[in-house]
């Protein structure tokens, strides 16, 4: 908490205890003939643009998705200490699974869109078993001293971050790249409207 109010972003590895990694992966892999095209941006902005980023998604619903409950427990918990600590007034999330073919990458950017300010924390959860040296899909982390970051997407690593202030970007992965990804938000959802 400290580090995501001094640098704003924070790195937290083994994020997930063992047991809640692998269900979360054997559900991910369960939805990955569900996934469709990532596009960019939000409500008639929305458009599919492979030359920016080239990932397939699955919004995540805690109605429907009932076989992630600790998931969505760790993310209630996630949510108090931000509020506790943080004095942030996060009422809302959404999240999505994503898939990066290799191939895949997601050019620079803030998770912010122009038109819809809610979105407070990024926070995205990675779930690659062996992830090495040479295999790409790094997250870069752009800093506000003009340097930059490589973050390796090693399973159940967690990276957060201010979603209005830290740029950041996906090198181009060089095999398939999973992970969760959603952000917390000041106002539920479907003030600003969901796209798929
Ligand atoms: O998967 C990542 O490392 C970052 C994904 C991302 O930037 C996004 O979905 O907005
Ligand atoms: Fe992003």
């Amino acid at each position: 908490m400290d580090d995501i109010s001094s640098k704003d972003y924070v790195i937290i590895d083994n994020f997930f205890r063992e047991e809640l990694y692998s269900g979360i992966k054997s559900f991910f892999l369960g939805k990955l003939p569900n996934f469709k095209e990532a596009g960019i941006g939000a409500h008639s902005d929305f458009q599919v643009d492979a030359k920016v980023r080239g990932d397939f998604t699955y919004w995540l619903d805690r109605k429907r998705d009932v076989q992630l409950q600790n998931y969505w427990d760790v993310l209630d918990e996630t949510i108090l200490i931000f509020n506790r600590y943080c004095y942030l007034s996060l009422s809302g999330y959404e999240f999505h699974l994503a898939h990066y073919p290799s191939g895949g990458h997601y050019d620079k950017h803030l998770d912010q869109f122009e038109n819809r300010n809610n979105r407070m924390i990024s926070m995205i959860v990675y779930l690659n078993d062996d992830w090495k040296d040479g295999d790409g899909g790094e997250l870069e982390i752009f800093e506000k001293n003009g340097t930059s970051f490589l973050v390796q997407p090693i399973g159940a690593r967690c990276v957060m971050f201010k979603s209005a202030v830290v740029p950041h970007a996906v090198l181009k992965a060089h095999k398939s790249r999973f992970s969760l990804t959603g952000w917390l938000l000041y106002q539920p959802s479907s003030v600003g409207t969901l796209f798929v």
